[in-house]
Formats: structure tokens, C-alpha cells, sequence
């Protein structure tokens, strides 16, 4: 049978407010997300047992209803009555609880391809609903570009025009955040610095990197800086080797950095490779959906 190909790609918040939590526990988010070019690669293909088969090159990522690609599966078949299975085979190459949504882009990577190999026809907007039941970042995920996400990050406004092409070099040093106790630690009515969203969108609009980088700015930094200060070295070691802007992702420990040419980002990774000791840094760029990183697409 026909096998589909996808690339699940990663993100980056350029900036991430907390503006409230519910009664829920969740946090009211305001936050710029933004596609970039390293990716999972995902192979999908149909099979005439009604089985969800899931097999990764991470030996021990769960490969059963754990792995969010494995749900998503599963809520397509139970949703659309598909008697058919799957076999899914994830190539996995953003780093695991990084801060990068890489489970919440195989999840959104295996919704589009349930809805292609089963000829669903589903629009985006329907996508984007089933992935809010598994996670708040998926939606996203579905949707990828540049995005203003709101609510709990399941309310997307494009944004328009989009961010600017430019090279990001992204560095995860080797600890494990875990996004649910950030938030918990979170005392989010005493952030005393907020992201300037609105200049950010305007910086974006002007093809203003530089400016970018000065706007970078996300609240749970003040979280997982403290319980992981080589983050905060990080950033200063990107910034001295001609980095627009540096800062965490998400709810970390992933730093990313913005930069304006490619030999300089090439050179930072490699030097930051070397000077921390980290194999998790790559030199990747912004990517757009449907229009590609504009250029040949590569990421080291
Ligand atoms: C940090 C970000 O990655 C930024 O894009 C997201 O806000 C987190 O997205 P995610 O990993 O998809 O998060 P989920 O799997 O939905 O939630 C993980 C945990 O984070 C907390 N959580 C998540 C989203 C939100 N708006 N408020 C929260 O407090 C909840 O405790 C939840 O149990
Ligand atoms: N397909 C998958 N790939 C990676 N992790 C997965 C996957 N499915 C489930 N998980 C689990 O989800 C947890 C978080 O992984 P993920 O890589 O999505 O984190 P993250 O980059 O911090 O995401 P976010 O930025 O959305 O918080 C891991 O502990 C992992 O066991």
C-alpha cells in the first residue's frame, strides 16, 4: 500500500506572556509562535489489520498509547469509524521535553496524514479542534507559521505578514523540564517583565531582526532559569558570537537564536557545541507553511 512522507516540524516562542490561570490549573497564554526547519520525519502507511503499529528510532520512547502519534491515530479511527490501521514510523530528530513541541508535531503530523491516507477531507479548522483534545500546543502544531496563540494556545491568529527568513541556532542543554511542573512553579501575577507582543509583530512587519531579538521575551524563563542557570550562559555565549537575540522555548530547556547571516549561526553552533559540551545544537531557520524556509532547506 501507498506510503505518505510528512515532516514534523519543531517551534519557537519568540515571546510567551501568562496573563491569568483558570480554575482549571491552565494558564491564560499570549504568545508568538513561530515553525522552524528541524523535523521529525514521519511515514505513514495503511494496513489492512485494524492495529495502530508504531515504531521510532528512539528505542525508548513508548510506542504505544503513551506516544501522542499513537493517539492521534487512535482518535481518528474511533472518530471516523476507520477500519483500517496504521503503520507509523517516527525518524526523530527534535530533541525529547525540550521545549520544541516535538510530540505535539508527530501528533499533528499523524491527524494530516490519517486525514490524507484515509481521504477524510477534513478541513484545518476540524484538525485543529481534535488536536486541543490532546495538548494545548497541537493545535499549532496543525496549523504551523507564524501565529499569535491565545486562550490556553489553542486560539490562532495568523500573523501577517509573517516573521522574517532568518537562521536559528537551537541549544538543549542535556536536562529534562517538565512543562506541567513549570507551570505549577509558576507565580505568574509576580513576572515583573512582560513581552512587548505588539512591538514584536510590528518588528516582524518592518523585517526587522534585529529589533526581534531585542523583543525576545518569555515569562517562564524565570521559572526554569533558576532551577537550570546553564541556560542563562547559554544565551550569553549566543549573544557574544552575533546573535540578534537569544532565549528559552516554551517551557524550556531548549535556547534558540536568532541571526541575520548563516556563517556566523554556523559558527556559534559549532562553537557552542564545543564550549558546553552539548551534541543537541542545531543550525536550522524559520519556517513558513506552504512557502518553506524560502530557501534551499537545510539544517545541521
Ligand atoms: C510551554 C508551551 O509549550 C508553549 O508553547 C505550551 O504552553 C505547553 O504546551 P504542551 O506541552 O502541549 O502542554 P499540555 O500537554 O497541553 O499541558 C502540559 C501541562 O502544562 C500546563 N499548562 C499547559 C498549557 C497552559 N496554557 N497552561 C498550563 O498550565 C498544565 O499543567 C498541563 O498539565
Ligand atoms: N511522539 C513523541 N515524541 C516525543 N515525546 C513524546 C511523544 N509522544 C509522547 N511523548 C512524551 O511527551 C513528553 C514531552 O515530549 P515533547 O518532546 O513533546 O516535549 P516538549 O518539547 O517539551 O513539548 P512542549 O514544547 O509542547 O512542552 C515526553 O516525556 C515523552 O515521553
Amino acid at each position: 500500500m501507498k506510503e505518505i512522507r510528512l515532516k514534523a516540524r519543531a517551534k519557537i516562542n519568540l515571546t510567551l506572556d501568562v496573563t491569568g490561570k483558570r480554575d482549571n490549573g491552565y494558564h491564560e497564554l499570549r504568545m508568538i509562535m513561530q515553525t522552524v526547519g528541524l523535523y521529525d520525519g514521519v511515514r505513514m502507511k495503511k494496513i489492512p489489520e485494524p492495529e495502530i503499529r508504531l515504531t521510532s528510532n528512539v528505542h525508548w520512547l513508548p510506542t504505544d498509547s503513551r506516544n501522542l502519534a499513537w493517539r492521534a491515530a487512535a482518535l481518528m479511527r474511533e472518530t471516523y469509524d476507520l477500519k483500517e490501521g496504521v503503520e507509523i514510523s517516527i525518524d526523530k530528530r527534535i530533541p525529547v521535553a525540550a521545549g520544541l513541541a516535538g510530540g505535539s508535531a508527530d501528533c499533528a503530523a499523524v491527524l494530516v496524514g490519517m486525514n490524507r491516507l484515509f481521504g477524510l477531507r477534513l478541513p484545518l479548522s476540524r484538525l485543529e479542534e481534535l488536536a486541543l483534545t490532546m495538548g494545548t500546543d497541537i493545535p499549532y502544531c496543525v496549523r504551523r507559521g507564524t501565529v499569535l496563540a491565545e486562550g490556553v494556545g489553542e486560539e490562532l491568529t495568523d500573523i501577517v505578514p509573517p516573521c522574517p527568513f532568518c537562521y536559528v541556532v537551537l541549544v538543549k542543554p542535556p536536562v529534562s523540564v517538565s512543562t506541567a511542573k513549570v507551570y505549577q512553579s509558576l507565580r505568574w501575577d509576580q513576572v515583573e517583565e512582560h513581552p512587548d507582543t505588539e512591538a514584536m509583530i510590528e518588528a516582524m512587519a518592518a523585517g526587522d531582526v534585529e529589533k526581534m531579538g531585542t523583543l525576545l521575551c518569555n515569562v517562564l524563563e524565570t521559572v526554569t532559569i533558576p532551577m537550570h542557570p546553564q541556560i542563562e550562559s547559554i544565551k550569553k555565549a549566543l549573544l557574544e558570537k552575533g546573535a540578534a537575540g537569544a532565549l528559552m522555548s516554551g517551557s524550556g530547556p531548549t535556547v534558540f537564536a536568532l541571526f541575520t547571516e548563516e556563517e556566523t549561526a554556523k559558527k556559534a553552533a559549532r562553537e557552542v557545541r564545543k564550549q558546553f559540551s552539548i551534541k543537541d545544537v542545531f543550525a536550522t531557520q524559520i519556517y513558513h507553511a506552504g512557502r518553506g524556509t524560502g530557501r534551499k532547506e537545510k539544517t545541521e
